[in-house]
């Protein structure tokens, strides 16, 4: 399914959520959507699902709008940060209702995930903690093997093993039966090897759209002698550097860089992680490393 968003604004009174997005999701990638607080992932992903409508612009799914179109909408599955169900159900009609909505319900993949997850069918939903509300909005999101499967922080409550083991199974679920996956996280370096491609936002837009791996290539932490750190980054974009006693570290961003080439100048070099570009990408005012 060919996911796209042209032009998209969203406004919710003065609070511009979205503003002149455009941006597109293949069929079968796997998609990490990032950005500060309030940058608007959220509203993109609810826009996505049809659960609003945009202000301005257009959100297609194989060319068509989610929002009302009962075809489209069970090819796409969010599951949000806590999926809070809040009526007195048993986790077996959960599951049940959610396996008459997507037609591609796997319900030997639910009873797997049952059992990794510890969940009981007779349990009752009110009484499940938050790490086990998390584990039952995982269960559907993967058992319905929607085109489009989007997880907006689904980890709430969950301890670092169970992530861990979700993640593993994100990983399963994704070569077994492939299909689009938009992931939103801000814990970026336990979930990063997944991504293929990154989306990112900030303050309403899209900062840039990259693969994983290009975007790791394009950072460098370079560290040595202040005399060596700035001759090797001079005419690159530097987007964090700390000095003391002579000593530099300098983490450059913006063009291919090889380990190396930093090397060679006498300088250490390594590669940045996911997490840490993120926190000075979105925290520069300028966007000067296009
Ligand atoms: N229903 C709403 N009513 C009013 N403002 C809203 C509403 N939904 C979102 N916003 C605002 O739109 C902006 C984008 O919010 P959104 O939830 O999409 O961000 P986010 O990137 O998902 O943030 P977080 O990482 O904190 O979940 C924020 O300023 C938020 O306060």
């Amino acid at each position: 399914m060919k996911v796209e968003l042209r032009g998209v604004r969203k406004v919710f009174g003065d609070t511009k959520a979205l503003d002149g997005v455009d941006v597109h999701f293949e069929e079968n990638k796997f998609y990490g959507l990032l950005g500060k607080n309030g940058a608007g992932k959220t509203t993109l992903m609810q826009l996505l699902a049809g659960h609003t409508l945009p202000t301005a612009g257009e959100v297609l799914l194989d060319g068509e709008a989610p929002f009302n179109n009962r075809d489209a909408l069970k090819r796409v599955c969010l599951i949000n940060e806590s999926s809070n169900f809040k009526r007195r159900l048993k986790v077996k009609d959960v599951l049940k209702i959610a396996s008459l909505f997507y037609p591609n319900w796997s319900r030997e993949t639910a009873e797997y995930l049952m059992e990794k997850f510890n969940l009981k069918p007779g349990m009752s939903t009110r009484g499940l903690s938050k790490g086990m509300e998390s584990a039952l909005g995982i269960i559907i999101g993967l058992s319905a093997r929607a085109d489009v499967t989007i997880f907006d922080e689904p980890y709430i409550g969950l301890d670092a093993s169970a992530r861990y083991m979700f993640y593993d199974l994100l990983l399963e679920e994704f070569e077994e039966h492939p299909r689009t996956f938009i992931l939103s996280t801000h814990l970026i370096d336990e979930v990063s090897r997944l991504f293929e491609e990154v989306v990112v936002l900030k303050e309403g837009e899209v900062l840039f759209q990259e693969t994983a791996e290009l975007m790791i290539e394009k950072s460098l932490k370079v560290s040595g002698t202040k005399e060596k750190v700035d001759a090797f980054t001079k005419g690159k974009t530097v987007i964090e550097e700390s000095e003391m006693m002579g000593m530099k570290s300098a983490l450059v961003y913006g063009e291919v860089l090889q380990l190396e080439d930093a090397k060679a100048f006498g300088l250490e070099a390594e590669r940045s992680s996911m997490q840490t570009l993120m926190v000075h990408l979105t925290d520069q005012k300028e966007e000067k490393y296009a």
